[in-house]
C-alpha cells in the first residue's frame, strides 16, 4: 500500500525484519528486491565486494555519495568500528526519510547520520558542518554524470587525504565512462576494477576502488 517503491521496501521491512539487527535488515531488503520489487540498492553480490573494501580499509569516516533507502549506509555502517562515523547525502526528501527509518530500525543511526540535499551544495560545507577533516573512504552511488564534478569537488574541498579510498558504484551499468577515464588517466589515483552483476540480476556490472594518492 505505499505509495513510492521505497515506502513499499519500508513496509516489507517492519514487516519482515528484525529491529536492531543490521544483518538482517540487509537480507531482509535483498529478499524484497529479489523476489518483490527490483530496487537500485548495491545488492548482495555487489555487496560482497563493498563489505570487503571497508574491512580492508577499517574507515574511522566514510562519506557516501546518494543514500537512496540507506541499504549501503546499512550495508557500511554494520562493519565500521565503534566511534567510526559515515554521512549519507541524498537531494531526494522522500527518499532521505526512508533511508532514515531504515538506519534507525538497523540500529546505526548513532553511526550514520542522512544529509538531506545536492552534493554540490552539501560538500563544500562538510568541514564546518561535521568537525571532519579528510574522509577515509567515500562510496559513489548516486547520479552517474555526478561521480567525476563531484570527485574534483571533494579534491578542491580538501577532504581527501593520501590514502582516501574511493569505491565507485555502477561503473558499468548504467555506467560512469568520464569518471572512469578520470581515475584510471590521472596520476592521482591507483585505480582497481572489481567485476560484478547489476544488483538482483545477471546483467554485467562492476564497482570501481580509486585510492587518492594526493
Ligand atoms: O541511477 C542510479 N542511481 C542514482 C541514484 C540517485 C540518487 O541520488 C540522487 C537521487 O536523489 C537519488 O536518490 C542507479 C541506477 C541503476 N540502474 O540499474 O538503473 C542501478 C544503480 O545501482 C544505481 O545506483
Ligand atoms: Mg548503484
Amino acid at each position: 500500500t505505499g505509495r513510492t517503491r521505497p515506502e513499499r521496501l519500508l513496509q516489507y521491512l517492519q514487516k519482515n525484519g528484525t529491529r536492531g539487527d543490521a544483518n538482517n535488515v540487509v537480507d531482509t531488503i535483498d529478499r524484497f528486491c529479489g523476489t518483490v520489487e527490483w530496487a537500485m540498492n548495491v545488492g548482495g553480490e555487489k555487496g560482497k565486494i563493498v563489505d570487503k573494501v571497508v574491512l580492508e580499509t577499517n574507515p574511522g569516516t566514510v562519506l557516501e555519495l546518494g543514500t537512496y533507502c540507506g541499504y549501503s549506509a546499512v550495508r557500511m555502517g554494520r562493519l565500521l568500528a565503534p566511534g567510526s562515523r559515515l554521512i549519507t547525502l541524498e537531494m531526494n526528501p522522500a527518499y532521505a526519510k526512508v533511508a532514515k527509518e531504515v538506519i534507525a530500525f538497523a540500529g546505526l543511526d548513532k553511526q550514520v547520520e542522512v544529509l538531506v540535499g545536492s552534493t554540490t551544495e552539501l560538500i563544500p560545507q562538510l568541514k564546518k558542518k561535521l568537525d571532519i577533516d579528510t574522509f577515509d573512504m567515500i562510496f559513489l552511488d548516486h547520479w552517474k554524470q555526478s561521480y567525476l564534478p563531484d570527485t574534483k569537488l571533494l579534491e578542491e574541498c580538501g577532504l581527501l587525504r593520501k590514502g582516501t579510498v574511493l569505491l565507485a558504484d555502477n561503473v558499468i551499468c548504467p555506467g560512469t565512462p568520464d569518471y572512469l577515464q578520470y581515475v584510471r588517466s590521472s596520476p592521482k589515483y591507483l585505480s582497481q576494477h572489481f567485476p560484478s552483476v547489476l544488483e538482483y540480476t545477471n546483467a554485467p556490472d562492476g564497482l570501481e576502488k580509486s585510492v587518492y594518492l594526493g
